[in-house]
């Protein structure tokens, strides 16, 4: 049988599955690594730990495929948005992966935001004026480290520097593309004034291809390394908020994914970019007929490992540890008796796009047990993406199904609070990995028909259905939530003053 391998390229990790035409996840591996030490604020990873994590991946998955006696039709792509490595002519990093966590270039998004150009920038790139996107993080490069801006031949993402190496070619893909705040998502080119912005010109910057591009001439060593034929077909991919709602199957108008992973995300599709006057969404590109309307939320899982090591003073890994620590987080009740948590910790992107915002637990009492602080983190980050939820379905349209992705699919108890917060039914199809799923989806279109996209089989649905009674009682709770961050902004701005 023949086989496509969907590699996600993550911030945590590198996921490679073997996906059969049936729908089947028939091999994977996942490689993990954590970020370099940076000071606060900053967010990088090592270019050759990432290079060697997809090299990895896909070398164990097809030992696996090669043991199935399966033959593979292509590998396809999914990363993380946002990312940034200068290199030099030859293709050298001269830094690290600066992520989309990255928040050092807050002053300069800042500026742009309150300018004219700011706004257009936002509404022709899809992007959010925000220190996550490669432009603002360009803007600091060229003011901090003039030199290696000097010095850089490209300004490239995870991607661009991976096939860079396998393929000696600088290709960008128009979902990465979309997500760097230099792409004209309309026109489908480099955006001029986002570059002037910049001070660079659109030689620096990779060539913009469609999602569903196909790539031949793997370099034989990589080739014999990962034991595949040279000439397997490489389709570049997307990025992995889009691809989550292609592998999530929330795909059609009125679809809504919820993704909870390190970060979190809701999102839905469109023929054609939703604009938001109020500038709280972004607008991807997932193909040439589909935009990727949605927001995106910094604090996800990212919290259960925060409150795990500093305050369970043990070691948190995603999976079992996140189940386990809802289960002991339950033994509060619904509404955590009071205590609210506004989650920003790491600053905040949607709704609020602010980076120096910052996390408060609000109504303690002396009944409060550490149970009941684990559960408000849970809530907190429920009500955070249905707050998102409510301005996608202002400016894109009503939503009237929710498919969850992501790491937080393993607790069926999480998945029925954030049912009960939304109050409408939640599915999760097959329970795989949505963004390599998408890539493997995107990758087989790419390989029959350019330019469509299919849903993925089914094989196994769970459905979630809310307790109206649970609903109002955190509508109540929500009411609150929502008018906490407009109440504390300039506090959170004085104390980062103060600590500065
Ligand atoms: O849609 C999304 O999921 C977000 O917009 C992205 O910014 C992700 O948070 C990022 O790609 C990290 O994986």
């Amino acid at each position: 049988m023949y086989v496509i391998i969907g590699v996600d390229i993550g911030t945590s990790g590198t996921k490679a599955i073997a996906y059969t035409r049936e729908g089947a996840v028939i091999a994977n591996t996942y490689v993990s690594y954590n970020p370099v030490d940076n000071p606060p604020g900053h967010h990088e990873l090592d270019p050759e730990v990432l290079f060697n994590a997809v090299i990895t991946s896909i070398e164990k998955t097809v030992q696996q495929v090669i043991k199935l006696a399966h033959k593979i039709e292509g590998i396809s792509f999914s990363t993380a948005m946002h990312s940034l490595i200068a290199v030099d002519a030859d293709g050298q990093p001269l830094t690290n992966v600066i992520t989309w966590a990255d928040a050092r270039s807050a002053a300069y998004a800042e500026a742009l935001k309150q300018s004219p150009a700011g706004h257009d920038i936002y509404r022709y790139t899809g992007t959010p004026v925000h220190p996550m996107s490669p432009l603002c993080k360009i803007m600091w490069l060229r003011d901090h480290q003039p030199q290696i801006f000097a010095a850089a031949h490209k300004f490239i993402g995870i991607k661009e520097f991976i096939f860079y190496r396998f393929f000696g070619k600088y290709l960008i893909d128009h979902s990465i593309a979309a997500a760097t705040g230099l792409f004209d998502i309309y026109k489908k080119q480099w955006y001029e004034p986002a570059l002037a912005a910049a001070g660079i010109a659109s030689g620096r910057l990779s060539e913009p291809v469609p999602a569903t591009y196909v790539v031949h001439g793997l370099n034989k060593t990589y080739a014999q390394q990962l034991g595949i034929d040279a000439g397997t077909s490489f389709v570049i991919g997307a990025s992995d908020g889009c691809l989550a709602n292609l592998g999530s199957n929330a795909t059609k108008p009125g679809d809504l994914s919820v993704t909870i992973g390190t970060s979190g995300a809701v999102r839905m599709m469109a023929t054609q970019p939703a604009w938001d006057k109020q500038e709280r969404l972004f607008n991807y590109i997932l193909t040439d007929e589909l935009y990727v309307s949605g927001g995106a939320i910094n604090n996800g899982v990212v919290l259960l490992k925060w409150y795990t090591e500093h305050f369970l003073q043990k070691q948190f890994a995603s999976g079992d540890d996140l189940v386990a620590f809802v289960q002991q987080a339950a033994q509060a009740p619904a509404g955590a008796d009071g205590l609210l948590f506004l989650p920003y910790i790491m600053g905040e992107r949607a709704p609020v796009w602010d980076a120096g915002a910052k996390g408060v637990f609000l109504g303690i009492h002396a009944g409060h047990t550490q149970a009941h602080f684990m559960r408000a983190i849970i809530e907190g980050i429920n009500y955070a993406l249905y707050e998102v939820a409510a301005s996608v379905e202002e400016t894109v349209g009503p939503i009237q199904h929710i498919y969850a992705s992501g790491g937080f699919i393993k607790s069926h108890l999480w998945l029925q609070w954030l049912t009960d917060v939304f109050g409408k039914e939640i599915t999760v199809i097959n329970n795989d990995d949505a963004s390599a799923v998408g890539a493997a989806l995107l990758g087989l279109q790419a390989l029959d028909r350019p330019g469509r996209v299919s849903s993925p089989v089914i094989h196994s649905k769970q459905n979630y259905t809310p307790d109206a009674a649970l609903h109002a009682r955190y509508q109540r709770y929500y009411k609150v939530y929502a008018g906490l961050y407009i109440k504390l902004k300039d506090d959170f701005h004085t104390l980062n003053d103060i600590r500065s």
